[in-house]
């Protein structure tokens, strides 16, 4: 009979879950912990990791300043290994020689969440500053150095010329940072960052025209 076989481990399993009614195996906690474990600061989005565990800073979805974030990541970011390694028979993945730079997430004021931005750029009507020019023109670098101040701030990204003015306060990376940008192209610090981020969407109302690719 399969009900009189200890070996039987389905049987054995169920029989502890209803005896003591907590469900606390050790299983169940190591699991746990190779889920939340943020293994090596390559990329792994302890963002997330806080979620899983109550999501601690805070219960209002809206002032959330993670929660607009997820919606503009493009891919999931994918620890380069996990604890599940640690746990099994299998040799763990080589860690990265190239490390993503440091992040440093500024706390938004009041009014400045990624939610609040969402909702400005379905309300504002000229983000980019345009005046009813165009925002299919080609511009050229030189021009793109003459806007550094004041709100009308362009930069080059991916191409695309965007006036960064009005995200300045609402850029988790805070301003500072966002200002490295400023009047010139910053692609590439953009990426060294966070090249997951989905720009073309969180900045589609502050586009300003394309780079002149005859430069
Ligand atoms: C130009 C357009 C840019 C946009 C739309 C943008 C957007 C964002 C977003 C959405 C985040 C949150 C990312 C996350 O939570 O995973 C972020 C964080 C950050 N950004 Fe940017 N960013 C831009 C440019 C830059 C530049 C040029 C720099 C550096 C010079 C920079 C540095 C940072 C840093 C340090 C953080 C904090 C890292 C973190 O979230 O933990 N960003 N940015």
């Amino acid at each position: 009979m399969a009900d009189e076989d200890s070996s039987d481990f389905t049987f054995c399993k169920v029989e502890q879950a209803e005896n003591d009614g907590h469900l606390e195996s050790p299983s169940s906690i190591t699991v746990a912990n190779m889920t939340l474990e943020d293994v090596d600061g390559n990329g792994a989005d302890i963002s997330k990791t806080k979620k899983i565990q109550g999501n601690t800073e805070t219960d209002n979805p809206i002032t959330d300043g993670r929660s607009l974030q997820d919606s503009s990541i493009k891919e999931p970011v994918v620890p380069k290994s996990s604890g599940v390694s640690a746990q099994s028979n299998v040799s763990p993945q080589p860690k990265s020689s190239k490390k993503s730079a440091v992040r440093a997430k500024v706390p938004f004021e009041k009014g400045f969440s990624p939610m609040d931005w969402l909702k400005l750029t379905r309300t504002h009507p000229d983000l980019a500053g345009l005046r009813g020019q165009t925002n299919r023109r080609l511009i050229t670098l030189e021009e793109v150095k003459q806007h550094k101040t004041g709100d009308c701030i362009w930069t080059v990204l991916k191409g695309r010329v965007y006036n960064i003015g009005p995200y300045m306060k609402f850029h988790p990376g805070g301003v500072d940072m966002l200002m490295k940008g400023a009047g010139k192209d910053c692609t590439a610090l953009f990426n060294k960052y966070h090249a997951w981020v989905n720009a073309e969407f969180l900045l589609e109302k502050c586009l300003v025209g394309f780079l002149d690719p005859s430069e």
